[in-house]
């Protein structure tokens, strides 16, 4: 099996690299940050080579009471969270508007044993929707909104979706998994701890070719 991964930053893509260690089948590539230049550069990525999975990996923010910092989110679902309309009424979904749909469904046997396999080293980690927004979340009224609206929202990033909708045009099967650096609300930049993880990130991915071993 074949397996790209993407992440948004050089410093995302060594904790992944460190993770692998020496595994083979595995190539980790930059998608840059945000959704739209995620996604161009996976879908330049697979037209380059063949590949049997796709996954989205990195740092992310998580929701209060569900996804403390250190600990990691395997996507359940992959939202584009801001991609609607606004109304006096509120968030309209594209869903709605009748122009697709916001929601990826990610490769659910190899999320649910990469879960277990979290679990069972001891990791904390959490299995729910991972939201993508074009705008980091800054204020504690707007992780409220994004709370109601998406039913179990567990992290929040910035390039899930991108990753995604690129990987499920060529019908490739795709997971996202983040590493929780802050909390989703008021914006304390200085209370990220990227260190914490990066960690993470970095043991999580170790445990992907046990994942894959099936
Ligand atoms: O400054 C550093 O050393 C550093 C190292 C690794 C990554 C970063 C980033 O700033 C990566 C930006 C990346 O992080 C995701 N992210 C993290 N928290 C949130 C959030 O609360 N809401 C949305 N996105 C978040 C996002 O995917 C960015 O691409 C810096």
């Amino acid at each position: 099996m074949k397996v790209l991964i993407m992440t948004a930053v050089e410093a995302e893509r060594e904790a992944v690299i460190r993770g692998l260690g020496a595994s083979d089948g595995f190539e980790v590539r930059l998608a840059g940050v945000g959704p739209a230049g995620a996604a161009a550069a996976t879908a330049a990525e697979l037209a380059r080579s063949h590949y049997d999975l796709v996954i989205s990996a990195g740092i992310g923010g998580g929701f209060p009471g569900i996804a403390d910092i250190g600990s990691l989110v395997v996507a359940s679902d992959i939202i584009a969270a801001d991609l609607g309309a606004e109304s006096p009424e509120g968030f309209v979904s594209v869903e709605e508007l009748g122009f697709g749909s916001s929601r990826i469904s990610v490769k659910y046997d190899l999320s649910i044993r990469w879960l277990d396999l979290l679990k069972y080293a001891g990791l904390a980690v959490h299995y729910g929707p991972v939201l993508t927004l074009s705008t980091v979340t800054g204020t504690a009224e707007t992780a409220e909104e994004l709370s109601q609206r998406i039913s179990g929202a567990a992290a929040e990033a910035m390039e899930g979706f991108g990753v995604a909708e690129a990987a499920r045009q060529l019908g490739i099967p795709i997971m996202e998994l983040r590493a929780i650096s802050n909390l989703v609300g008021p914006r304390q930049r200085d209370l990220w701890r990227i260190d914490k993880a990066l960690l993470a990130l970095e043991q999580a991915c170790s445990l992907l070719p046990e994942v894959l071993k099936c």
